[in-house]
């Protein structure tokens, strides 16, 4: 892609798109771009990338064609306040932030300003992101299609529409909290049966990857690899027994309801 690109915020998310820009460019480094809080943050992100990196906004998004906005939510408004100065009308902004929505970011950059939502995942840190993606009115096909270059490059991507962002967020975006928390959990049963912690970690780690990697290779509907785990009168069908006596399934469905309803909260 033949842009210049610039990101703002090099936390957790902003870190992970360069990387995956960075990896997937052909083109110069320079057409990357990024701004963060601190020189010593500035300084780190530059020597890892080898991209110049600005501890001030406008500098860092001045004559860039895309600019990705990977700040916490409460700063959007001050970020898009300081950079609407420096960009054209056809630079398209990016926001990666919960809770942030298109009429917000309309209001402050004007309803003819190419902007689109995109909601990643932490796994974006290892090019496994999944990420939806809703463009706003003002978007071209050229603005749809580069954002989904962006994404691809740190994942997989899925366009959907605003109304359904929340689902995204609950369902991909926040989710990874409970699949961590579930890794931590088995890895807990296992010390407390008598593996070492690393051994436990490993062990349920490496489940969890190999069970997405099934399922998404043989096609099957998770019901029945659930079932072909089960031998009759085996370990297996114990312990589903006992996660549907304790909800198993209800419990995760409330818990992403939580926050699908806390995203739809946070948009009013
Ligand atoms: N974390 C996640 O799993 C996901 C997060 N998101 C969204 O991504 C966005 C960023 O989240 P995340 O990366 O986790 O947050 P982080 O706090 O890790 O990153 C934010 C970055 O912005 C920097 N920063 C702070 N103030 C400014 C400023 N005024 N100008 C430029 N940079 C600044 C921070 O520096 P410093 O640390 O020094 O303050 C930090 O590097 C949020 O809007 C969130 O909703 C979306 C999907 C998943
Ligand atoms: O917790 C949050 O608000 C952000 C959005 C998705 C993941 N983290």
């Amino acid at each position: 892609m033949d842009k210049k690109i610039a990101v703002i915020g090099t936390g957790n998310m902003g870190k992970a798109i360069i990387q995956g820009l960075v990896s997937h460019s052909n083109d110069s480094l320079n057409s990357i771009t990024a701004s963060t809080r601190t020189d010593q943050e500035a300084q780190n992100i530059q020597e890892e990338f080898g991209i110049n990196v600005f501890t001030n906004n406008q500098l860092a998004a001045k004559n860039s064609d895309i600019i990705i906005l990977a700040v916490k939510p409460y700063l959007l408004e001050e970020v898009i306040t300081e950079i609407i100065p420096i960009i054209s009308q056809h630079t398209l902004i990016i926001s990666i932030a919960a809770g942030f929505t298109i009429g917000q970011a309309e209001e402050l950059l004007g309803g003819n300003q190419p902007f689109i939502r995109a909601m990643p995942n932490l796994a974006a840190q290892v090019g496994e992101s999944m990420t939806g993606i809703v463009e706003n009115s003002s978007c071209s096909d050229t603005d749809i299609n580069d954002a989904i270059i962006i994404f691809n490059a740190i994942g997989r991507t899925e366009m959907v529409t605003e109304d359904l962002l929340h689902a995204v967020i609950g369902v991909s975006g926040s989710s990874p909290t409970l699949v961590f928390m579930l890794i931590q959990a088995m890895a807990d049963s296992g010390v407390a049966n008598g593996l070492t912690r690393e051994q436990s970690l490993k062990l349920a780690t490496q489940m969890v990857k190999g069970c997405a990697t099934y399922l998404e290779q043989s096609d099957t509907h998770p019901e029945k690899l659930k079932d072909n785990v089960c031998t009759p009168g085996g370990t297996s069908i114990q312990m589903v027994l006992e996660a549907e006596k304790q909800n198993y399934r209800h419990t995760i469905q409330s818990a992403i309801q939580a926050g699908i309803d806390k995203s739809k909260e946070l948009s009013k």
